[in-house]
């Protein structure tokens, strides 16, 4: 099944999710490597998991500066894609491990000033920001690389992307839904929504 635009998803944290994420289509998985994180995926469990996934890159967050420092260390236990921080002064670090590097940004002034500061050297900026304009997220993808993680619904999702022209969005799976999409029924929906085949 092929998607109507890049789709990643954090917090998948059982198999029949993320296999149905895969065979959805989505571009990547990610997990919490953070290990005093609610919703951490220890190395075991995530080898086991993977291993029974195809077709999607797998991204280790880190929520928090609990890991800096040892984010090499960290990752050299996981086979990752990418890496996602949400700590600007995380970022160098996370660079010289060779993987992508994405930033979670919680605000539109966040995500600017990272796009101007690192926007060479990270694979995409992650911005969940429910006040940000419409006009303000298209002028930030006109210049970076943009996933939005806010700001959409089943219903308006083709306006949102037709409008903004972001690389693509991100959706919170498994324990973590996000405010407003309270089951994996609501993150399923939107995946059904951007199945490119039902779009004229
Ligand atoms: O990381 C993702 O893939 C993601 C998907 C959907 C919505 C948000 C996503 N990440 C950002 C966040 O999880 C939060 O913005 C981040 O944890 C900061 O939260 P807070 O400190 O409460 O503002």
């Amino acid at each position: 099944m092929a998607l109507k635009t890049f789709v990643k998803i954090s917090g998948v944290n059982n198999l029949s999710d993320a296999r149905y994420c895969a065979g959805m289509g989505v571009n990547q998985l990610g997990f919490n490597i953070e290990d005093k994180h609610p919703n951490y995926t220890d190395p075991q469990s995530f080898k086991e998991l993977s291993d029974w996934v195809s077709g999607v890159d797998f991204v280790g967050e880190f929520d928090s500066l609990s890991a800096q420092g040892k984010v090499a260390e960290v990752i050299s236990q996981y086979d990752l894609y990418a890496i996602q921080v949400s700590e600007s002064s995380m970022i160098d670090e996370a660079c010289e491990t060779g993987k992508e590097v994405i930033y979670s940004a919680s605000s539109l002034a966040d995500a600017s000033s990272i796009a101007s500061q690192f926007g060479d050297k990270i694979a995409y900026i992650l911005l969940e920001d429910e006040q940000a304009e419409p006009s303000s997220l298209e002028a930030l993808a006109s210049e970076t690389e943009l996933v939005i993680a806010s700001g959409f619904s089943t219903d308006n999702l083709e306006d949102v992307l037709g409008a903004i022209q972001p690389k693509g969005i991100a959706l919170k799976g498994g324990d973590e839904i996000r405010p407003g999409y309270k089951d994996f029924d609501q993150m399923a929906d939107i995946l059904e929504a951007l199945d490119a085949d039902e779009w004229v």
